[in-house]
């Protein structure tokens, strides 16, 4: 077996704001960057910022019609749909041709998408897939960096809770989730934080392009396992909510009777699971609609061989 493995060279990276037009820390570094793109080029490649949902932004709305960051299929950027197609997928088959198409050589190497969750998730970079020894080589390093701030990674790659994202058009698609920042709001913290990753993760990639050997390493990650909604009436509205203990508490062991939702009574739901589970996006805004009152993850070891040019 290969005890290095051995990638070319990063020539070109994108940085995505505006996937969700109301996430305002993507959006304001990103249309800085537009007018200073000098604080994030790098020597040995192509820095590309780019606004995803224009409309959205302007709105400052999450999605116009239907959520960008769910419709980078192959169905609905093949085109074969008939009617009048909603933005987003005018949208996403666009930007598939500017930075993909998806699952082809001709896509972009890397690309970083900026997202801001409501939930007390700190810096949090989403992973897609548990073999891209790039990205984890990557993950690490940026959490490495960040230390000793703290920097989740969580990993999506699950059947059934995984969605086809804005980044997945590229070969080593990164999502970086920072919170907790409201919706249509913008913290100077968050911001500062979320420009500390990108900037980490571009220092990372010339790095590896001037030739730096990055050793094996060890990556935990939190891997998704289920979605849970909040309970609901007939009518399908909120009959409980997320229980105080529960709030503000990502990343924090949650213990078979522990406390999760409490309705308007008083009356407490308590997790019956058999196993500790670690929430994440807990309370996160955007999921109300998407039926998610929090995410189960559990705690997994990744591992990484050598990485070197
Ligand atoms: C709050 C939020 O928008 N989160 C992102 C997570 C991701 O980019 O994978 C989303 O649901 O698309
Ligand atoms: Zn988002």
């Amino acid at each position: 077996m290969a005890t290095s493995s051995s990638h070319s060279a990063v020539r070109r990276v994108a940085i995505f704001g505006g996937t969700h037009g109301n996430e305002l820390s993507g959006v304001l570094l990103v249309k800085h960057w537009l007018k200073h793109g000098e604080e994030i080029a790098r020597r040995s490649m192509e820095v590309r910022p780019f606004i995803t949902n224009p409309k959205a932004v302007e709105k400052c709305v999450r999605y116009i019609d239907t959520d960008l960051n769910r419709v980078f299929d192959n169905q609905s950027l093949s085109g074969d749909q008939k009617g009048k197609v909603p933005y987003e997928i005018e949208q996403a088959r666009k930007i598939n041709s500017l930075f993909g198409p998806k699952g082809s050589k001709n896509g972009y190497d890397v690309i970083l998408d900026l997202h801001n969750t409501t939930a007390h998730m700190g810096a949090t970079l989403i992973l897609e897939n548990s073999r891209d020894d790039f990205t984890i080589q990557m993950c690490k390093y940026i959490q490495t960096s960040m230390a000793p701030e703290s920097c989740a990674v969580l990993l999506i790659e699950h059947p059934g809770v995984k969605y086809a994202t804005t980044r997945s058009i590229a070969k080593h698609p990164i999502g970086i989730e920072v919170g907790p920042q409201p919706q249509g709001v913008v913290r100077a913290d968050i911001l500062r934080t979320m420009k500390n990753v990108v900037n980490y993760a571009l220092d990372f990639m010339q790095y590896f392009n001037e030739g730096t050997e990055f050793p094996p390493c060890s990556l935990e990650v939190y891997r998704v396992l289920e979605k849970i909604d909040y309970p609901r009436n007939e009518s399908g509205d909120l009959g409980a909510i997320i229980h105080p203990s529960l709030q503000d508490q990502d990343w924090k062991p949650l213990n078979p009777g522990d406390p999760m939702f409490i309705t308007m009574d008083g009356e407490v739901t308590c997790y019956e699971g058999e196993n500790t589970v670690y929430p994440t996006f807990v309370n996160e805004a955007a999921y109300y609609e998407k039926n998610q009152a929090f995410a189960k993850t559990e705690k997994v070891t990744l591992m990484a061989q050598a990485l070197r040019l």
